[in-house]
């Protein structure tokens, strides 16, 4: 089929590139001229494993192709798929200006007698898909289409297998034409499809990634019980996670979530059920617990340093978590930002999140020094935080890093370290509810 994505970032651009991978023939739109130019030049501008060969195979079968031009996407495709930013407004609200304009975008551009399935892929409050068809329609009194909304589950750092395998496909839909295209859209991938209405679908993607976070929180919370009582969170999150009923996945305990999706989806699913009148207190608490996890780590950098002014700090990971470059939101960057407040003197490795970092002001490089590879940032450092799990950090050489560093002490921010180990090789090791991890 002849498919539309307006918005080349992730979502627009992974999925883009997977719907061509099966082969539909996908046309990404981008309103960045900058985006635009280097994907037709070839260069990717995320990184994502496994992405760089799909999008360059595809492009190379003419089955993917790059554009400013909303016309030229909407004109060429049956199903037009709208993946553009949705960010948090002060108050936690979503701010739907993007889509809304979009929505007026795609009303200037179609055209009488040809029929288009309009299909929201970005995460929005649940109602939006109304506001779609109404702005649409106010725009565009001829105008032959249906809304459908069809929400993204990928993971960043494993976004390409996750589309092309996917747990589930939610299509919310009103119309049978439409819910037909759309299956035969998803028909390739062989996954499961729920069709739903609309309002469902919406919500399924904030409720999703609200009950994620608060697993996450569940057992950051437990963590913090751990340490007060000399338990292992480790073992606890195993001995919960057999239980099929909850399963092991998301109870890594470590120093929080972040990232492009949950804080933010988080603070709107709380800002849409106060609108609805049926405040979600539960998720405050999970807001409430998830930056008290730093705020408890930082404190055991200080227990263990006493001052941190003029302290020499390495940080491992600046990445919201490993195999991205991406940092938006990233707890690692906050925590450095947070050390590098206190006085203290960081010099941070990261294997793919340093530039973007800089590129973004997230962090300042006259403030953190950047260093090339992780033994080079432990020179010297009276301690080394590992933020972000990146599988590299487990295979460096850890008699190195302890003849490098000036006091062999680490706190391990993600438990990606075997406490056993780290005390063999000499390390005093504090990790986050763990045994010995105080
Ligand atoms: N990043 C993720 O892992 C992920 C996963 C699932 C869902 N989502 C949701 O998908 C949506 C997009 O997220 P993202 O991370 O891909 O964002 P992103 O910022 O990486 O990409 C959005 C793209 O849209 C483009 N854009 C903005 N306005 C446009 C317009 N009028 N016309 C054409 N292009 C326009 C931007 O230039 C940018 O390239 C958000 O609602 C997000 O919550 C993101
Ligand atoms: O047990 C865990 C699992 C994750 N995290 C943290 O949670 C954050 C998010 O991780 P993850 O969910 O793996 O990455 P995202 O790419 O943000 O993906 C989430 O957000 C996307 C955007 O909405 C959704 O599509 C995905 O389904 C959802 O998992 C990161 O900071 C992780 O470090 C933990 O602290 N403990």
């Amino acid at each position: 089929m002849d498919l539309c994505i307006i918005g080349s970032g992730y979502v627009g651009l992974v999925s883009g590139a997977c719907f061509a991978e099966v082969g539909h023939h996908v046309v990404c739109v981008d309103n960045d001229q900058r985006k635009v130019d280097a994907l037709q030049a070839g260069k990717i501008p995320i990184y994502e494993p496994g992405l760089e060969d799909l999008v360059h195979r595809n492009v190379a079968a003419k089955r993917l192709r790059f554009t400013n031009s909303i016309q030229d996407g909407v004109d060429s495709s049956q199903v037009v798929f709208i993946a553009v930013p949705t960010p948090p407004q002060v108050d936690g609200s979503v701010d739907l200006t993007y889509i809304e304009r979009v929505a007026r975008e795609i009303a200037g551009v179609l055209k009488p007698g040809e029929y288009r399935v309009v299909v929201d892929k970005s995460t929005v409050p649940v109602k939006t898909g109304e506001k779609v068809a109404d702005t649409i329609r106010r725009y565009n009194k001829g105008a032959e289409f249906d809304v459908v909304s069809n929400p993204e589950f990928l993971r960043e750092g494993c976004a390409v297998p996750d589309l092309m395998n996917p747990d589930r496909v939610v299509i919310g839909s009103a119309s049978q034409k439409a819910t037909d295209l759309m299956k035969q859209v998803y028909e390739p991938f062989r996954a499961p499809i729920l069709v739903t209405d609309v309002n469902s679908a919406e919500l399924i993607k904030h409720a999703a990634n609200s009950f994620l976070s608060l697993k996450i929180s569940y057992i950051n919370a437990v963590a913090a019980i751990c340490e007060a009582s000399g338990a292992d969170v480790e073992m606890v999150a195993d001995g919960i996670g057999m239980d099929k009923r909850i399963g092991r996945n998301f109870l890594n305990a470590g120093l929080g979530y972040g990232g492009s999706c949950f804080p933010k989806d988080v603070k709107a699913f709380i800002a849409i059920s106060k609108q609805l009148g049926t405040p979600f207190k539960l998720l405050e608490e999970v807001e409430r617990i998830n930056a008290a996890q730093l705020n408890r780590f930082i404190d055991k950098v200080r227990n263990a340093l006493w001052v941190l002014k003029d302290k020499q700090i390495a940080v491992w990971g600046l990445t919201f978590k490993p195999d991205t470059d991406d940092v938006r939101n990233s707890v690692a960057i906050e925590l450095v930002n947070k050390l590098v407040a206190e006085g203290a003197h960081v010099t941070a490795y990261d294997p793919k999140g340093a530039e973007k970092a800089v590129e973004w002001k997230l962090i300042d490089p006259t403030k953190v020094k950047l260093a090339p590879t992780p033994l080079d940032a432990v020179k010297d450092a009276e301690a080394l935080i590992l933020a972000t799990e990146w599988k590299e950090f487990s295979n460096v050489d850890f008699a190195e890093v302890k003849q490098s560093m000036h006091t062999p002490l680490v706190f391990d921010g993600r438990n990606l370290f075997d406490p056993e180990t780290m005390a063999q090789f000499g390390f005093t090791y504090h990790a986050v509810g763990r045994a010995g991890g105080k």
